[in-house]
């Protein structure tokens, strides 16, 4: 089980987070809801190790991991798809996929990964990782990378945005991938509908976490709230 335990978050005097306590369970799905500027990047960030939190704790199955580094926590199982992928000169796509071929996987498996995201591996294997993708493209294979890691927790920060229509479908089948394969799902996003694909959800605004259950039972809630902080605005039902 991955948690976090009373963490907070300031930086020049501001408080992003506040107290923030969440449990992802193995072989669960989370999303992480709440409007711009809720704090959503900043707990992955923290779940991931980028940043370290100025209060409270990270905790994997109950070992303080809390000081250990991005590196260090991507041997434990922890993988982070960034809201916006970076883009590397030179590399193939089945290059980076299998990590210049150290990843131990046979091209079946890349075949898959690349159906899986909608990019045919005729067309895309030998694509370069450059500014020849597009930003969807490139978002999608960052998420067939996610899926051959095979990762205990995959923290996806907006996997939907600069996809097209498609983004729904293609959530789906990601989401049934990592299932299968035992994955705890960490979705950080804005959209009521990606949400609900997952099994639980906490509304989180103004950096505390407002509301947490069952995915539908949230986005209801959010949904009154019209993604706004209810801290700051009076929500009333029948909105
Ligand atoms: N390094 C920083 N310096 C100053 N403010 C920061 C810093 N990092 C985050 N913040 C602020 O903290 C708040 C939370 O940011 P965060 O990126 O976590 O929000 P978010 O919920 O992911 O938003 P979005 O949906 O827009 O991506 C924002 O108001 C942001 O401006």
């Amino acid at each position: 089980m991955l948690l976090l335990r009373n963490v907070t978050y300031s930086i020049n005097g501001r408080k992003i987070l506040e107290e923030i306590n969440m449990r992802f369970k193995e072989g669960m799905s989370y999303s992480i809801l709440g409007p711009n500027g809720a704090g959503k990047s900043t707990i992955a960030y923290i779940l991931m190790g980028v940043i370290k939190p100025t209060g409270g704790k990270v905790l994997l199955d109950e070992r303080d991991i809390t000081p250990l580094s991005i590196t260090e926590r991507a041997k434990l199982g922890i993988t982070l798809l960034w809201q916006e992928p970076a883009r590397y000169d030179g590399i193939t796509v089945e290059e980076y996929l299998t990590l210049g071929g150290k990843l131990s996987v046979d091209k079946e498996e890349v075949r898959e990964v690349l159906e899986v995201v909608g990019l045919p591996y005729e067309l895309y294997h030998s694509r370069f990782v450059d500014k020849s993708l597009s930003g969807g493209e490139r978002k999608r294979v960052e998420l067939a990378s996610i899926l051959l890691l095979k990762p205990k927790y995959a923290i996806l920060d907006e996997p939907d945005s600069g996809l097209d229509i498609t983004a729904g479908e293609l959530i789906d089948d990601i989401l049934d991938h990592l299932r299968r394969i035992g994955t705890t799902v960490i979705l950080i996003t804005h959209h009521e509908d990606i949400a609900r694909k997952t099994e639980f959800s906490y509304f989180v605004c103004g950096g505390k976490v407002i509301r947490k259950g069952f995915s539908d039972e949230v986005v209801e809630y959010y949904k009154r709230a019209c993604g706004k902080c209810p801290l700051l605005e009076v929500v009333s039902d029948g909105h």
